[in-house]
């Protein structure tokens, strides 16, 4: 028997795990998170994300995708952890900071009136890293993927690619309802040019200051939303000279909208909200009778 809760940020679902009432052996995570993720033998959700004590930051969080595969970050998972740990007392301060695989990074809660709920969570994602080898991708080690030509089924795509502590490549299209999420999405996820593979995005620009998104994630396909991949999309808009940095940039996701802001200081922030859907415990596969 486990404990769970599960959350979502805008849509982007995930079981969550506190390692600091449970314990968890390393060589069962990825099962579990396959296990949890299944909408028919288990819970249903986008991955899991564990949260638990950290030796250098205020908390740590480990996300795992539906597939199983570790991830090194997750927007929209630092904003349910965040919310999570400060409900739950895990943390007794509204700014603090959260382990990554990705590197560290420093969280804020905004809280109901009554001071007894997160209503908004803003996240300092850092700065996006440009070079290939950073990303990782094939080519020049050094250089930047800034709309180079990829051609996937006869049709050339531009794509600019970034790593926001997890590898992106980000592609603008004229309208977004036909952008080819499902079927471009999974062969550029694998395309040999990513050797951890890479979480794909499609963006169409709207009004000043407004973009709208489409992703498809590693390891978990179409999802409603990615918080690492709205920042992503804005640096690669603001790269391109479709937006401007110090500017807030909308991002309208299938499940809703985020704030996003790359600071001329190098760092992006993150602003949306983040929701318990239900809490429960769970009977893994193997004790159930
Ligand atoms: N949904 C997330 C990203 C989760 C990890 C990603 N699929 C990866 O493998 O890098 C987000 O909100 O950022």
């Amino acid at each position: 028997m486990m404990k769970f809760t599960k959350m979502h940020g805008l849509g982007n679902s995930y079981i969550y795990i506190n390692l600091f009432e449970e314990s968890l052996k390393e060589e069962d995570l990825s099962e579990l998170a396959i296990e949890l993720s299944d909408k028919n033998t288990g819970i249903g959700s986008d991955g899991m994300i564990l949260i638990g004590p950290s030796n250098n930051q205020d908390i740590q969080m480990r996300v795992f995708n539906a597939d199983g595969s570790e991830a090194k970050n997750c927007g929209n998972g630092l904003r349910c952890v965040a919310k999570l740990a400060f409900e739950k007392n895990l943390v007794i301060k509204k700014e603090f900071t959260v382990e990554t695989l990705g590197g560290p990074v420093k969280a804020s809660v905004e809280l109901s009136e009554d001071g007894q709920q997160v209503k908004l969570i803003s996240v300092d994602m850092g700065p996006p890293r440009l070079l290939k080898k950073d990303v990782p991708m094939e080519g020049k080690p050094d250089s930047k993927t800034i709309e180079e030509a990829v051609e996937v089924s006869g049709t050339t795509y531009y794509m600019t690619a970034l790593s926001m502590g997890n590898p992106h490549a980000v592609f603008f299209v004229d309208e977004i309802e036909t952008a080819p999420v499902e079927r471009v999405g999974p062969i550029l996820e694998k395309h040999n040019m990513f050797p951890e593979s890479a979480n794909i995005e499609f963006v169409e620009m709207a009004a000043e200051g407004n973009m709208h998104f489409r992703v498809w994630e590693r390891g978990s396909g179409v999802t409603q939303a990615c918080g690492t991949g709205a920042c992503a999309a804005v640096a690669a808009a603001i790269l391109t000279g479709r937006a401007q940095k110090d500017i807030d940039v909308t991002v309208h996701l299938l499940g809703g909208d985020l704030r996003i802001r790359w600071e001329e200081d190098g760092n992006i922030w993150m602003t949306g909200p983040a929701e318990i859907i239900c809490e429960g415990v769970y009977i893994r596969k193997e004790q159930r009778k």
